[in-house]
């Protein structure tokens, strides 16, 4: 059993904490995920759950504790981290001439195990913009896009940075159901979320980010 009583559990963070010049971005921090649970990251703005998010996925290493996926170091440069994990966290940008089904189209050809484009866009309620361009969506709608994306293929590991922000009211209940539905399949999920109602139908477990 590991310090934090956190052995076995898929994606673990053990008292991780980054400090960078100084500043402590996220304090010691424990949490443990297993497959098909999902946890839901609570606490102020800039208490650290972006931090944490960022410290899961690998593409930032803790100044103290570790990260463990499968108990190995998280190492987001390796293939096998890579395709263990989905996420959105910063958005990344979408391509100024390619449309959301090109977009869609590309996942697909880069994942094997991604699903017919047909499904994503139909999850997020997309199939009637899927021949926009990035610049002719509402933000709202782009933020379906960028979900569409996350979604369109199974991961072992979705990490989501406020995934709510934008959508309305019947599109949070969409962005539930897709959650929901990967973790029956058994994916490990963190999500920090300001929405309570989106947390209560999602979350497993609450963690209190920043005490
Ligand atoms: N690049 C940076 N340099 C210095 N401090 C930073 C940097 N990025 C974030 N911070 C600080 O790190 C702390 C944690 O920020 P973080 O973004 O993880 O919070 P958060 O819980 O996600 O907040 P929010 O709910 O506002 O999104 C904050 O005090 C923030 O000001």
């Amino acid at each position: 059993m590991s310090p934090a009583g956190t052995g076995g559990a898929l994606l673990v963070a053990e008292r991780a904490s980054l400090v960078v010049d100084g500043a402590t971005l996220l304090p010691e921090t424990s949490v443990a995920i297993d497959a098909g649970e999902c946890i839901a990251l609570l606490g102020s703005n800039g208490a650290g759950k972006t931090t944490l998010l960022r410290l899961l996925s690998g593409r930032v290493r803790p100044s103290g504790g570790r990260v463990l996926l499968r108990g190995r170091p998280v190492e987001e440069r390796e293939a096998a981290t890579r395709r263990a994990m989905a996420m959105l966290i910063e958005p990344p940008a979408l391509y100024p001439d390619l449309t959301i089904s090109d977009h869609l189209a590309l996942v697909t050809a880069l994942w094997d195990d991604a699903g017919p484009v047909e499904d994503a866009l139909a999850r997020f309620e997309l199939v009637a913009l899927r021949d926009r361009f990035p610049h002719e969506l509402s933000s709202g709608q782009r933020q379906l896009a960028h979900l569409a994306l996350v979604f369109a293929r199974p991961a072992e590991v979705l990490l989501l940075d406020e995934p709510e922000q934008r959508l309305d009211t019947d599109r949070r209940g969409l962005l539930a159901e897709a959650i929901l539905e990967a973790r029956e399949r058994g994916t490990a999920v963190a999500c920090a979320s300001h929405d309570p109602e989106l947390v209560e139908r999602i979350a497993d477990r609450r963690v209190r980010v920043g005490e």
